[in-house]
């Protein structure tokens, strides 16, 4: 480090004397995060209660830390706080031991398999369209997100697990809402105190726990029993067999990356759906032009894999949804060891955050930042855009490893539904996004739905 790097110190907002910037962290996190971006620039100090953060915004500076200086970065305490639920699975696991499971779980997810996936994704959709035109004909207000949610936990677990989670949907839902807001409690509070501690908080948060448990480890007594006898990801995670030992994982282990790829999978994929269908609703000619390209080229007929690179506005749609509200909305990492990004020094210890969120709206990189514009996705408007101006499925061997099947999951949904309703937003609800470990809608999406055609 150069003498003049190491005496650097990045602008930043000072806050409270004791708490530094938490209680705007606790409140009101992407304006925090806008603003400081917007009044201090590309790299913005905080101070956080105990700790120091770097909010990176550069696409160099993410770069670095996702990739080029990856080893020098570990996930947070912030996401160690998630270890409860999720374990040793994908998401938390380091070093040699998440590689082995990485290597193990990643075959589940190539091209070659998505296409048999999205014969069952589209088989799901196609189950749940009598419920829907059955609220349509009686126009009956729905919570959107509440069914979105439903629907993708029911794809999530079929085509990983050969596991029917459909009754499940609602336990999982109001599982998942505790876990998140209890364990977003407890990150953002300066004195955290200890799980054991009989507070009302932490026993709604052991009382998740056991719900996502008990669904879990049905999954895989089913599978143990021989039900499903299927070659999906469940079948390559009981199969794996240590090289040295020659011993299986145990089911411990099995319930965590099952667990893992259960929430990972389906919150994200429903809510970013979620978000797509409110800026349609938002914006009457992109939703007429999404139900028009689809309608052209598929006419009435159910979508296949090879359908999808032709449905290009419906991934342009989704992508620039992603943009606006990216379902991770924050990333982050604390260093190992002093670095240098962008230009000041980072010690040992502090925690950097990449946001999405705030990257997306990088008016050095987005035109009109605010503007839902899926043609900003067109090849000839997105060449000269740095790789990690848009990373909504982060970046380097951390990515996401369900990026591909989210991506199907997201067209084929689109693709049918956007032909078949119009969602209208029941008047007066508000729409507000609340940024938890995921972005989602603090109140639901209250909606009301209407065939474009008549039935057939
Ligand atoms: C729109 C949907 C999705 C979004 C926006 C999303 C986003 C992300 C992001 C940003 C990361 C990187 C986190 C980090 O670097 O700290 C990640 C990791 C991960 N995601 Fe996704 N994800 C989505 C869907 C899925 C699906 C469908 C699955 C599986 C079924 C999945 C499973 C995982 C797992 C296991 C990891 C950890 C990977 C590792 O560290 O090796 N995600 N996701």
């Amino acid at each position: 480090m150069t003498h003049d790097a190491a005496r650097r110190i990045p602008p930043g907002p000072k806050g409270h004397w004791l708490l530094g910037n938490l209680p705007e962290r606790r409140s009101d996190p992407l304006s925090l995060f806008l603003r400081g971006r917007e009044r201090y620039g590309d790299v913005v100090r905080y101070p956080m209660g105990p700790f120091l953060m770097h909010q990176l915004s550069h696409p160099d500076d993410v770069k670095r830390v996702l990739v080029d200086n990856a080893q020098n970065y570990r996930k947070t305490a912030l996401m160690q706080r998630l270890r409860p639920v999720l374990g040793e699975g994908l998401l938390l696991s380091e070093g040699d031991f998440w590689k082995r499971q990485r290597r193990l779980a990643q075959p589940a997810f190539h091209k070659e398999r998505l296409a048999g996936m999205a014969t069952v994704i589209t088989g799901l959709i196609e189950d749940a369209l009598p419920r829907w035109d059955a609220l349509a004909e009686r126009g009956e207000p729905f919570d959107l997100s509440a069914e979105l949610m439903r629907l993708v936990l029911a794809m999530t677990g079929r085509v990983l697990f050969g596991a029917d989670l459909s009754d499940s949907a609602r336990d999982v839902a109001r599982a998942v809402t505790t876990v998140l807001e209890e364990l977003n409690h407890q990150v953002l509070s300066v004195l955290p105190l200890p799980a054991s501690l009989p507070l009302p908080g932490h026993r709604r948060l052991r009382r998740a726990i056991q719900v996502l448990d008990s669904i879990v480890f049905g999954i895989i007594d089913a599978r143990h029993r021989g039900a499903h006898a299927s070659e999906d990801l469940l079948a390559m995670l009981m199969q794996a067999r240590d090289a040295d030992t020659g011993e299986g994982m145990s089911d411990r282990q099995l319930r965590d990356e099952v667990m893992t790829l259960v929430l990972a999978g389906h919150e994200t994929t429903a809510n970013a759906l979620t978000w797509t269908f409110h800026l349609l609703e938002q914006h009457p000619e992109a939703e007429a032009r999404l139900a028009e390209e689809v309608t052209r080229l598929l006419g009435e007929r159910t979508p296949t894999l090879q359908d999808l690179p032709r449905l290009g506005y419906t991934a342009r749609v989704f992508d620039e949804s992603m943009r606006l509200y990216p379902p991770a909305w924050l990333i982050s990492r604390v260093a190992l060891n002093d670095d240098i990004l962008g230009g000041y020094p980072v010690a040992r210890g502090t925690i950097v955050v990449i946001l999405p969120y705030v990257i997306h709206r990088h008016p050095a990189f987005w035109e009109h930042p605010e503007r839902f514009d899926p043609d900003r996705f067109l090849p000839a408007r997105s060449g000269a855009r740095p790789r990690f101006a848009w990373l909504p499925f982060g970046g380097g061997q951390r990515m996401c490893v369900g990026s591909g099947l989210a991506l199907l999951q997201g067209h084929l949904v689109l693709a049918m539904l956007a032909r078949r309703y119009h969602f209208q937003r029941v008047p007066g609800h508000p729409v507000e996004p609340q940024a938890l470990v995921t972005l989602r809608p603090r109140h639901g999406l209250r909606v009301t739905a209407r065939r474009r055609s008549a039935p057939r």
